[in-house]
């Protein structure tokens, strides 16, 4: 029987004009071993409706062709079932395709999705939302807001955000923090939880993270002064940002957030912003029910 792939592109990810041609994939994937299915989407969570549509059609492999919203889409129509995840990273960041090791270039990344090679990954859930990269509530999520805004998505567009979330943030949610029989009090600037050792660009919060050890790790800092603000920005970038004192590492299998003032926090998941129903958030891991095909 024919192996049945569908590739999901997002047209609009990282640079934008992401093409996938027939003629290219039959050269992987011929007719007599393969029967192959594209797929454009035209809307936010169009990846979603047309992941549904392909597993009732019968897709054994559904290729995730975009960057990590994309792969968020397909991907949270396929834990928990046999149907295997397949990434093209055509994004801006790639944090996940990153920690895989699927590179950029699309003929290498199309022949690791021919050797049909998978490993079974951890996937989290806020608020039972999937999320298969990362997750947070403090300064990344305002971030992602002004990114939103932007008519761009590449790195610098990330910078713009970054720099101009940093002079307009304010510490205004104090929350409270339930993990590991842990409870404490925090006004944080940054409460990150990571599934994935990368959010993309090479960039990376938590360097130990792993996508198979049924963990999440989380970076939670709390409100810093400007100077320490500075340094933290600096020793991010060369990846040390362990060397300041206030910045703590948790690994958990469950995270409870509360804000205190019962207003919504701001969150993003795997880039996207994403506001939770209620003050409330629920954080977890669920390890290895996602099949995802690797070098
Ligand atoms: N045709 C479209 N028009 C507008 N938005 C779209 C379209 N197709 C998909 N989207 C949305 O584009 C968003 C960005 O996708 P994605 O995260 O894959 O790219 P990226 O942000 O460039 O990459 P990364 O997350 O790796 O930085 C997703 O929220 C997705 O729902």
């Amino acid at each position: 029987m024919r192996t049945n792939i569908h590739f999901i592109v997002n047209p609009i990810a990282g640079k934008g004009k992401n093409e996938l041609s027939e003629a290219l994939l039959e050269t992987y994937f011929p007719k007599t071993e393969f029967s192959v299915s594209i797929k454009k989407t035209k809307f936010v969570q169009h990846a979603s409706a047309l992941t549904k549509t392909s597993i009732e059609e019968g897709a054994q492999i559904i290729v995730a062709c975009g960057g990590d919203g994309t792969i968020n889409e397909v991907a949270s129509c396929l834990v928990n079932t046999a149907v295997i995840l397949g990434i093209l990273p055509m994004g801006s960041g790639n944090g996940l395709a990153s920690n895989l090791k699927i590179p950029k270039n699309v003929k290498k990344a199309l022949a690791i999705i021919k050797t049909q090679k998978v490993i079974a990954i951890d996937t989290g859930t806020i608020n039972d939302k999937p999320f298969f990269s990362n997750t947070g509530v403090g300064f990344d999520a305002h971030v992602i807001a002004d990114f939103e805004e932007s008519t761009t998505r590449q790195l610098f567009s990330y910078v713009k955000s970054t720099l101009r979330t940093l002079k307009n943030y304010h510490y205004k949610n104090l929350v409270e923090l339930k993990y590991n029989e842990t409870t404490e009090l925090i006004s944080p600037f940054l409460l990150f939880i990571s599934n994935s050792n990368e959010m993309g660009y090479k960039m990376s919060l938590t360097p130990r993270a792993s996508l198979q050890d049924g963990l999440l790790d989380v970076v939670v800092v709390p409100k810093l002064s400007n100077f320490k603000l500075f340094l933290f920005a600096i020793l991010f970038f060369f990846k040390k940002h362990h060397w300041l004192k206030e910045v703590r590492f948790k690994q958990v299998t469950a995270l409870e957030i509360k804000s205190l003032d019962g207003s919504i926090l701001k969150a993003q998941k795997d880039g996207e912003l994403f506001f939770p129903k209620n003050p409330e958030i629920e954080i977890l891991i669920h390890p290895k029910n996602l099949n995802v095909c690797v070098l």
